[in-house]
């Protein structure tokens, strides 16, 4: 029997396509693109019932409608395709790098290690005296499309720098501070807010903007709440749980190399 003559091909296909409808669920999960999906759906359910019951107008236009599917779907998803790219590109690009960085090859290039150390005293310091801050931590991703938005700048990361950048009578304070490979590299950046539904009401915007940063780059993201000075850690468009700095300190180190 032909249908039980399952190949190790199969396998891999079988496995490849869960990989592929895992990667769309993390995608649009907790969007408005999940509501999409199943607007489509339902066209297209009504699209076949209209045709079954030979109901041809209607049918007609449901089917022209479906026809130009594939553009619309692609304008209408636009971000989450790019998205999707994105997340697969720096994938293999950070692998290929940790191989390359495995063998040596890497040797020559002087590595400018970010130093988590002064960046998390500052958010402790910062969150002591319930200092707001924003700060974005670049990996693979570039964040020059945020950067442009604020003031450019090249100063080495350090604790006392970051905590007079976020003082409140400081003219840098408001928006986000971008980090890349121990540079503070820009100020004052304003971030895109993600509308992420299942964000907790009792979050407001500047959290919201580092869901946001971290949903449509590989960035990271530490935010120090001005309402109730706890420090957030933010990857990949989700809140990453820690219970002391030290763990947060190790996950920040882990996640950057
Ligand atoms: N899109 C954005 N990009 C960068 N910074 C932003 C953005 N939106 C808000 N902020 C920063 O966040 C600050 C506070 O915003 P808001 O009070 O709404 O945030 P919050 O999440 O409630 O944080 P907090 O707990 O500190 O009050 C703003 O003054 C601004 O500096």
């Amino acid at each position: 029997m032909d249908f039980f003559d399952i190949r190790i091909i199969d396998g891999i296909d079988i496995v490849l396509v869960a990989f592929l409808m895992y990667y769309l669920y993390k995608l649009v999960r907790g969007t408005v693109a999940i509501n999409i999906f199943v607007g489509i759906v339902i066209i297209y359910a009504i699209w076949r019932l209209t045709e079954l019951l030979q109901m041809e107008l209607l049918s007609k236009i449901l089917g022209g409608f479906l026809g130009v599917g594939m553009f619309a779907l692609i304008v209408v998803f636009q971000q989450e395709i790019r998205k999707f790219l994105l997340m697969l590109g720096s994938t293999n690009f950070a692998a290929r790098k940790k191989m390359l960085r495995k063998f040596n090859l890497f040797s020559s290039e002087k590595e400018n290690k970010t130093e988590v150390e002064a960046i998390l005293k500052a958010c402790v310091n910062m969150s002591k005296s319930q200092t707001g801050a924003l700060i974005v931590i670049k990996r693979n991703n570039s964040l020059d499309f945020i950067t442009n938005s604020g003031d450019e700048m090249k100063i080495e990361v350090n604790q006392p720098i970051i905590e007079s950048v976020f003082y409140k009578n400081s003219p840098l304070h408001d928006g986000a501070m971008v980090i890349e490979e121990n540079t503070i590299t820009a100020t004052r950046v304003i971030l895109p807010v993600s509308n992420d539904r299942r964000i907790p009401q009792r979050f407001g915007l500047r959290h919201r903007a580092a869901v946001g940063i971290t949903e449509k780059t590989d960035a990271l993201c530490l935010v120090v709440s001005e309402e109730n000075g706890q420090i957030s850690y933010l990857k990949e468009g989700d809140f990453v749980l820690f219970e002391h700095t030290e763990d947060l300190q190790q996950q920040l180190t882990q996640d950057l190399n």
